[in-house]
């Protein structure tokens, strides 16, 4: 007689077909348990995964018993009456670990520490902190406003990614964050849905005409910031939340006009705001969500002091910080800024996203241009629309029109000297498909969705690692493929080893020069090291 297996989901033994078949008869608990559907299958009526069983009170096909309390929880809130919010109770500072539980919302069955663990391990997720609250396997599952669900449905969001399914259940149980997750990895889905649910629950209950900010987005440039608000927009449809877009190029007048008529959540580069609120009284008491998007940038460069003198006007909010690359320095300088952080990990941080493909070509200054019209001249290499980035915006703006005019193709620049109204309508022409190719400082490189690009030229290395990671993933969405070409030669020697390692890690080829570097000694790098230092023997 076979031994019984032990059926935990960390046991690595592969079950016997006894126990495969046990499992196969076991009710899903959790949609996440469930598969895809496969073609012609029925689909779950929550989530779109496999239909395998029916709702008996519905008949509608559902995955798991997770979905279907989703979905009964849905059809009860139909037929009440809206039920009141719980009132958001004001804590003593240092006390986060209060929360408010949505007593209208059904419990949804819980697993088992072990089984948080691997899931955790399976979705790549890491955190760090104390009583962290468990991933959220749906949208529907999180008791958000039945509006927000909706809209995110209508976006194409129908399931959280990784790193929304731990954001999301985090930040509703008002917990500060600090968060690092791949590029395209969709963290500002991730703040936003907490952000929505919570301003237009603060606004329901609220009974005085004033409706100050409850809710401010730091970014640190202005397409950043365009995007961010554009997306809190559609999601905030048809629900109490109105938003405001500071940033420098606008008129300062228009923004505080829009403030003064009541909004929920402010987007804005930091200077702009600063500016903003030294030249107009903007009442922030009922702020009590600060989100700093691409927070090493905000926390490290000459952003700091006007990021923290905003912070500093707030009083005790719920504080959430995201980026694909932090490192120590900001991690000790977000714990100051909130107790009881936790700490969200999600994929490969600090490294370019796994789904770009890098291609690093040794080219010599003097012969880049040569060398990007050749790739752009050829079918097999130059899949637009893409992205060159340059280090300058004197470059930007020469090599658009020496492209231009050599292969007949309109290419635009974009860089921080165009007026607000111009860089605008670069984008908007770049994002509609109108012109197929920009060549952009770094205003491009952070944070922006440039949805059909997945191909980027680095014509220039940029100063750091950081920002190469950046804008390598300017070229993969959600795990689509992309392409990385990157343009290196001896002036970017600073960051030789860094980027050997970059490299080494993703397995992508490295130059031989670049191996052959004194500033990469030291690292293993394999065949083409080798290859260059017995040459170099025989000789
Ligand atoms: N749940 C979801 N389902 C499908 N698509 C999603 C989901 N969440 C986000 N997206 C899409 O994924 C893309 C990447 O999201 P987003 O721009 O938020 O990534 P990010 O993690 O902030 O990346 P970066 O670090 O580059 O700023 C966007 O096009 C967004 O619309």
């Amino acid at each position: 007689m076979g031994q019984v297996e032990n059926d935990s989901a960390d046991n690595l033994v592969a079950p016997s077909d006894a126990s495969k078949e046990l499992e196969d008869l076991r009710v899903k608990e959790r949609c996440i348990e469930q598969r895809e559907a496969l073609p012609g299958e029925p689909r779950c009526v929550i989530c779109g995964r496999y239909g395998e069983y029916i709702c008996d009170q519905t008949d509608d096909d559902i995955c798991s018993v997770e979905c279907k309390t989703s979905l009964l929880a849905r059809i009860a809130a139909k037929t009440k009456p809206p039920v009141k919010a719980p009132v958001r109770v004001d804590v003593p500072f240092g006390d986060e670990s209060f929360c408010v539980r949505d007593n209208n919302f059904p419990d949804i069955p819980s697993l088992r520490a072990s089984q948080i663990a691997s899931l955790r391990t399976k979705l790549d997720i890491c955190v760090k902190g104390e009583a962290i609250p468990d991933p959220v396997m749906c949208f529907s599952s999180c008791g958000l406003p039945e509006k927000l669900v909706h809209n995110l449905e209508t976006a194409g969001y129908t399931m959280p990614t990784p790193v929304q399914m731990q954001v999301i259940s985090a930040s509703l149980s008002d917990r500060s964050l600090l968060v690092s997750a791949d590029t395209g990895s969709g963290k500002t889905v991730s703040f936003l849905v907490p952000i929505i649910a919570h301003c237009s629950r603060g606004r329901s209950e609220q009974c005085t005409s004033k409706r100050g900010p409850l809710a401010i987005v730091l970014a640190p440039t202005r397409e950043l910031c365009l995007q961010v608000e554009e997306q809190a927009k559609v999601l905030g449809k048809g629900l109490p939340f109105k938003t405001a877009l500071v940033v420098g190029g606008d008129p300062l007048a228009q923004q505080i006009y829009r403030i003064e008529n009541g909004i929920e959540l402010i987007v804005g580069t930091p200077g702009r705001l600063i500016d903003l609120l030294m030249k107009h009284n903007v009442d922030l008491d009922d702020v009590s969500v600060f989100v700093l998007d691409e927070v090493d940038c905000l926390l490290e460069r000459g952003f700091r002091d006007q990021a923290m003198q905003i912070f500093r006007a707030l009083s005790r909010p719920q504080v959430m910080m995201f980026s694909a690359t932090i490192h120590s320095e900001v991690e000790k300088l977000s714990n100051s800024m909130a107790n009881n952080m936790i700490h969200i990990s999600c994929g490969n941080p600090n490294r370019p996203n796994k789904s770009v493909k890098q291609v690093v070509i040794w080219v010599e200054t003097k012969q880049k241009k040569q060398k990007i019209l050749e790739i752009m001249k050829s079918k097999q290499h130059f899949k637009p629309p893409a992205v060159i980035f340059v280090s300058s915006r004197v470059g930007a703006d020469l090599l658009s029109e020496a492209l231009t005019a050599a292969i007949g193709l309109e290419v635009i620049s974009i860089h921080g000297e165009k007026t607000m109204k111009e860089r605008r309508e670069r984008l908007r022409r770049f994002l509609t498909g109108e012109v197929s190719v920009v060549v952009c400082t770094g205003v491009l490189g952070r944070g922006m969705d440039l949805l059909k690009v997945c191909q980027v030229i680095l014509f220039d290395m940029p100063n750091s690692i950081d920002e190469y990671v950046h804008q390598v993933g300017r070229a993969s969405r959600m795990g689509e493929e992309g392409k990385a070409i990157v343009f290196v030669n001896e002036e970017d020697r600073k960051l030789f080893r860094e980027l050997a390692q970059v490299l080494k890690t993703a397995g992508a080829p490295i130059p031989r020069e670049l191996a052959s570097s004194n500033y990469t000694s030291g690292i293993s790098l394999g065949i083409d090291r080798k290859r260059k230092l017995s040459s170099r023997a025989r000789s």
